[in-house]
Order: C-alpha cells, then structure tokens, then sequence
C-alpha cells in the first residue's frame, strides 16, 4: 500500500522505503515551440497614465473555481511514480509518494543526485525521462496522460533549475504567448499587446526588475540571479495553482534572495501551492514550509517540520535516522 507524504502529519514521521515497482508513462518553457511567435515589438518606458489606472487592476487568470472558506482541496497527488532516463533507461525515481493539498508549501531537500530535479521535470513531462509506474493526479486529472503544455495550460508552473535561453524572442512576447494561450483555455478572452503591457508592467515591482528586461530575448544574457528573477516574474505573470520551484534561491545574491521570497510569499493564496526543491535552510527563513520531505535514491524516505532541513543543513544527511 502507498503510504502519502503529505502535510497532514503534525510531527515529523518516517516513511518506510517503497519497493521498486515497474510498469509503464515548463511547463511554460516547453509552451514556447507550440507557440505561434510574435511579431517583435518595442516596450515604452511608461504608459500613459490613463491607460496604467485602467488596466493596473487586471488579475491574473482565475480558475474560476472560488472556495474561499471551505476545506482544503487534494491538488496534487503522486503514487509510487518511478522514472528511468529515456535513453538509457537507468532508472532515477524508485516510487515517490506525495500528496499536496491547496494552500501549501512543500519541500524537498536531499543529497545532490538523489532525484529531486528528476521528479520536478517528471511532473511537468519533461521528455528526458519516461515514466515507468505509479501515477500523478492534480486536481482529479491524470497528469500523465496530459503533454507537457496541457500540464502548463492547467496550471502547474515549473521553474528550471537552470532556466534556459530563447534567442529571437522577447520575453515580453513570450510572456503574451503564454499568458494568452491559457486565458484562451480559461475561456476568457486574449488580451492585446497594450493591455498586456498594462497587466505585467504591475508585476514588474513585485520582483523588483527593471522594465527593459521586458525586451530582452528570454534569459540571453541573463545573469544567474537574473534568470533566477526572471522565473519568479513569470510566475507572477502566468499564475498558476501548483508552482514547482527547482533551486530558485541558487545563485541569488542575499537582496535578490528576499525579493524573490517576498514575491513567491505575494503570490500564495489559499487555493495555490508551491513545490521547492531546495539545498538550504536560509529559503525557509523567507517562505515558511508546510512541510519538508527529504529524497534519497529517488524515494522520499522523511517527511516533517521545517526543523528537519534545520537539522539537515547542521549535521548533514549522514545524521538521518537509518531507514
Ligand atoms: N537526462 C539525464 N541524463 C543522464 N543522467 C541523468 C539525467 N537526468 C538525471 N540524471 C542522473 O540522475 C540522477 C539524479 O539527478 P537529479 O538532477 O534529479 O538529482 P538532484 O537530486 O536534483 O541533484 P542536485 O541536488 O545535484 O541538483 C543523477 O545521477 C543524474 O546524473
């Protein structure tokens, strides 16, 4: 029987290691080729005043699933998935269990190599690896039956670890793409260049970026921390029910860090969750866990409290309780 990693443990419990089951199986990055590019444009520094006071309001796109007040729904849901490699068929993910309700943050910490950034790019599809058993279920829906832009349409965000660069296109552009692409599926209808403009020139304070990244080609140039910035803006952007947040405090300078936190603190509400990978505490100093799971050979083997990865970053993983 599956034993679910889930927040709803009020002390740090131990999950038993699950047997290697085998059977068959960026989001918004992966948007991009499916994507009808669009013609290059040049932003202005500022809109017209008029124009910023009637469009600064714009919210990013609603599910239009309000259940403010009532108990928290099961938004993701990940069953003994095990995962090899697609060329090589080495298996990485050996039954990962997990369950995340609205609401919450989750983290995941764990020697490097352990299979953290594995599952991230498994969840969204990342065609690197191939599934090979258990199951993904966010919000009811089969995850793994979705192609990675379906996944991306239906809300879940992933943030790369090493977010790449797309020359020839804007990241103002890109964003319009995508932001339009999944208003379409929300049945709401596309917003034009101006309003656009409007809506993410409200974004940009949030993460503290300066309006000309907006057309500067996606990440080219980027610094680390850039890109890092650039990743948490999109989300802001985009808006999506499940962020998976690969190491975004990698690289981040100690101001950047805090912009970043405060911005991904902004954007949770009651109805989304986020997913983080993480190496060290000092994130959650910023953004405070619902709980914190540790992988180890592509299992989660610990599920707690914050003060697991405090206990972690003092006396490493080697002071993990034997399994
Ligand atoms: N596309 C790939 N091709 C070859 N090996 C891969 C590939 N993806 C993952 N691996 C291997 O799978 C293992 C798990 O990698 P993964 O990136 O998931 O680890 P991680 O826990 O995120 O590590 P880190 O903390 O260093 O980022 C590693 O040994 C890695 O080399």
């Amino acid at each position: 029987m599956a034993l679910f990693n889930s927040c709803s443990c009020s002390s740090p419990s131990r999950s038993p290691l699950l047997p290697f089951k085998q059977s068959p199986s960026n989001p918004i990055l992966f948007t991009a080729p499916a994507l009808r590019p669009l013609r290059r444009r040049s932003v202005p520094n500022r809109l017209p005043p008029r124009l910023t006071a009637s469009l600064a309001v714009e919210s990013p796109p609603e599910s239009g699933n309000d259940r403010g007040g009532k108990s928290k729904e099961l938004l993701l849901e990940v069953k003994d998935l095990s995962a090899v490699i697609s060329e090589s068929k080495q298996p990485i993910l050996k039954g990962v269990n997990l369950a995340i309700y609205e609401g919450e943050v989750h983290v995941v910490m764990g020697k490097n190599g352990s299979g953290k950034s594995t599952f991230a790019k498994v969840l969204v599809g990342h065609p690197d690896y191939e599934v090979t058993g258990g199951s993904v279920v966010f919000r009811g829906e089969n995850v793994l039956d979705m192609a990675p832009v379906e996944r991306s349409l239906a809300g879940i965000f992933m943030s790369f670890q090493s977010p790449i660069e797309i020359p020839g296109v804007s990241n103002i552009d890109f964003l319009n793409m995508a932001y339009n692409a999944r208003r379409k599926k929300l049945g709401q209808p596309e917003l034009g260049p101006l309003e656009f403009y409007g809506y993410i020139s409200t974004k940009l304070d949030l993460v503290n970026m300066k309006v000309d990244f907006l057309n500067r080609n996606v990440n080219e140039g980027f610094s680390g921390g850039e890109k890092k910035r650039n990743e948490i803006f999109q989300l802001a952007v985009l808006g999506a029910e499940l962020a998976i947040l690969d190491e975004i405090d990698s690289g981040l300078d100690v101001d950047a860090l805090r912009d970043v936190a405060k911005a991904v603190n902004g954007l949770l509400t009651p109805q989304n969750s986020v997913l983080m990978i993480t190496h060290y505490h000092r994130l959650l100093e910023f953004i405070k866990p619902t709980c914190v799971h540790i992988m180890e050979d592509g299992r989660i083997v610990e599920t707690g409290k914050e003060s697991i990865a405090k206990r972690i970053e003092k006396e490493g993983y080697k002071a993990m309780p034997a399994t």
